[in-house]
């Protein structure tokens, strides 16, 4: 077309990252600021179809989410040439799900710190949703991505916040993202998450305890950086799960951690710790060197 589109006159495509029925991903160079931006762009959904519902509840997700050190962080969102399009911050990292699969490869996978600073950091970003009245219902490794803070050597004045919250001596960042099936805790429309991370409660249409959905969701993705083999899409295995049996992990959990772990996958929503129970569990707490 003779009138360039917003994408193409503020944005250097420099690749594609993700592809889906959802639409593609592509990694951006805005022209203005210079900065990476990932952006989604799908096809515009008919308009008043579902798929335009769940398109517009993502835009108002991260509209009203603001701004979380482990929230993947929303720019703007556009529609042109009949595209729904969405700028989102870029996380250099992969998703964890990339993070696992190269680990698995390799028959390695995380260590016990590991698993903690990547429950802490997580919880701490379910949390922040959470407070706001929404739930994400679609935790899983291939919606948390990962920024590599900048190297100390950089010099960069780290953003205060993460700082704060990021003693760990690795520079990893998790940030919770994909916000396409979050929904209001107290009046939710529920568009079902993948069925392996799916509570069993949630499907049996029981909204009364939403957020601990996201927190079984969240113990089912750390038990597989722990080892744990491929989730279940259904069937025996799938119930097994959901009756607090803690999958076959390659290398023993501190009691400590596999006691969280099992808590948070309970079959009663109210046994599971809430995000702000996380964030505080001693467990889970850092203790400050020196
Ligand atoms: C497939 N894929 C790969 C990446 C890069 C990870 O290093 C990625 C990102 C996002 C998204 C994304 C997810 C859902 C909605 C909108 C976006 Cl831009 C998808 C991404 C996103 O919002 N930010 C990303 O970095």
């Amino acid at each position: 077309a003779l009138m360039l589109s917003r994408y193409e006159s503020e944005f250097l495509e420099l690749g594609r990252i993700g592809v889906g029925e959802f639409g593609a991903v592509y990694r951006c160079v805005k022209r203005l600021d210079g900065c990476m931006y990932a952006i989604k762009r799908l096809r515009r959904p008919l308009a008043g179809s579902a798929n335009e519902q769940l398109a517009l509840k993502e835009v108002y997700a991260h509209a009203v989410l603001g701004h979380h050190p482990h929230v993947v962080r929303y720019y703007s969102a556009w529609a042109e040439d009949d595209h729904m399009i969405i700028q989102n911050e870029y996380c250099d990292g992969g998703s964890l799900h990339d993070v696992l699969t190269e680990k698995e490869e390799q028959g390695e996978f995380f260590q016990e710190p590991e698993l903690r600073d990547l429950l802490l950091q997580v919880s701490m970003g379910l949390k922040y949703i959470h407070a706001l009245g929404l739930v994400h219902l679609d935790i899983k490794p291939s919606n948390i991505f990962i920024s590599h803070r900048p190297s100390s050597s950089a010099g960069g004045a780290g953003d205060s916040e993460e700082e704060d919250d990021g003693h760990t001596s690795s520079g990893v960042v998790y940030k919770v993202g994909d916000l396409g099936h979050v929904t209001s805790i107290s009046s939710p429309q529920v568009e079902e998450g993948d069925s392996r991370f799916l509570a069993c409660e949630v499907l049996r249409e029981d909204y009364t305890h939403l957020p601990k959905a996201d927190i079984f969701a969240l113990s089912l993705t750390v038990l597989l950086a722990a080892g744990a083999p491929p989730l279940p899409q259904n069937g025996d295995e799938w119930h097994r799960l959901r009756q607090a049996h803690l999958p076959s992990l390659p290398h023993e959990l501190t009691s400590a951690l596999r006691n969280l772990l099992q808590t948070m996958m309970d079959p009663d929503p109210a046994v599971r710790p809430s995000a702000s129970a996380l964030c505080r569990h001693p467990v889970l707490r850092r203790e400050r060197a020196g």
